[in-house]
């Protein structure tokens, strides 16, 4: 595989745990085999919750801490596990802390199973004036807000929903050179591809792959919890009402409910780049696509067993039912460069549980 010489990029899992060495990054408990992916870390949270009346950021001349002490209703023990509830606000104190260097910030988002299973989470800084964006040369604790939206869900010290990637000054393709790697390496399998807006669409499936035409999925209500940390291990029927075409090739979103469908492109990210899925502007207003945006280097990537790898999509709709059509546009990829050449790459052994996958619900499900 051609190393990547570049001065500017997403830091790679060797570079990552570097920054372990180097102090740059710490936790209060050592590291999980499997915490360092291709190009982010997984955060795994600490050994108490705390239930806040409503979400918040610090801005510029406060400390999460401070606010905590303010705003907090209940502190939670979850060194044993405990149930976070639909509805609530919780902030959770991170064990992972960082020291960054001058050149380096860092974004986070909620790891694909977190947005899979419909937990808004977003880390928040000391002094943030924004959500998930950590500064370069940041050095200082991270917090985790989490709502679970439609089920209560079970957590403990040491679950991990949330992932930081490390980016050292600008890393992002422009348009040109997106097209330039999508005719070399295909980044979605479209026979029109649409790059535009810094991206390139994925649009979303509605007819269905399988002879049932299934479409997707939508969450039920007052369902049993969720065990965060347990693959395989709850009946899908419990939790999800499946959806099927019929011929009809469109879905009504219902407001306030919560839907995971699929996108009609099978999606590619090669091993020297990592993607971000973002919402497409002109929709925004009417339904919100994705909470879990990262995707990974050696995604889709046939060598590492991922041809025909689909996007999963979790939507919801805001305010009015709103049509979906198939074929609609609806999200980018957009694609950074990495810094470095990742040693292990999504699907090649890590065990990686949405590689090759087309509608897929999160590992938490299974069938029967
Ligand atoms: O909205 C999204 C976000 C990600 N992905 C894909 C691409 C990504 O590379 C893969 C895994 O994402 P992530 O690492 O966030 O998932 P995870 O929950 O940590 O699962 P794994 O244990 O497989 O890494 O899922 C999607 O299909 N839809």
């Amino acid at each position: 595989m051609a190393s990547a010489v570049r001065s500017t990029g997403i830091l790679a899992d060797t570079a990552i745990r570097g920054l372990f060495d180097s102090g740059r990054l710490k936790s209060e408990a050592s590291l999980d085999d499997d915490q360092i992916q291709p190009a982010s870390l997984d955060l795994r949270l600490g050994a108490v919750a705390f239930r806040v009346r409503a979400s918040f950021l610090p801005g510029p001349a406060h400390l999460v801490a401070d606010k905590l002490d303010r705003l907090k209703l209940h502190v939670i023990d979850l060194s044993e596990g405990a149930v976070l509830e639909t509805g609530c606000v919780y902030i959770v104190p991170l064990m992972e802390s960082l020291d960054l260097p001058a050149e380096l910030a860092a974004s986070a988002n909620p790891k694909s199973s977190t947005g899979r299973l419909d937990i808004f989470t977003r880390v928040i800084t000391d002094r943030a004036q924004e959500f998930d964006k950590i500064p370069a040369g940041y050095s200082g604790p991270l917090y985790l807000e989490i709502s679970p939206r439609t089920f209560p869900i079970v957590v403990r010290r040491g679950s991990r929903l949330s992932q930081i990637r490390f980016r050292k000054g600008k890393a992002l393709l422009g348009e040109s050179e997106l097209l330039a790697l999508h005719v070399s390496d295909t980044l979605v399998a479209s026979e029109t591809p649409n790059v535009s807006g810094g991206g390139i669409a994925l649009s979303i499936d509605l007819k269905g792959t399988g002879p049932d035409g299934l479409i997707g999925y939508r969450g039920k209500h007052h369902t049993s919890v969720v065990d965060v940390d347990r693959k395989n291990q709850h009946d899908i029927f419990d939790f999800w009402e499946p959806l099927f075409s019929r011929g009809r090739n469109e879905l009504i979103l219902d407001p306030d409910e919560f839907y995971i469908l699929v996108s009609r492109e099978a999606v590619h990210v090669p091993p020297l780049y990592a993607a971000e899925m973002t919402p497409f502007d002109p929709l925004v207003g009417e339904f919100r696509v994705h909470y879990a945006g990262f995707f990974d280097p050696g995604f889709g990537h046939a060598p590492a067993g991922g041809s025909g790898s689909r996007a999963v999509l979790e939507v919801r709709s805001h305010e009015v039912p709103f049509i979906l059509e198939h074929g609609q546009i609806v999200g980018r990829l957009v694609y950074e460069h990495m810094l470095d050449t990742p040693e292990g790459l999504y699907g090649s052994g890590l065990g990686s549980n949405y590689q090759a996958q087309g509608l897929k619900l999160s590992k938490h499900f299974r069938v029967g």
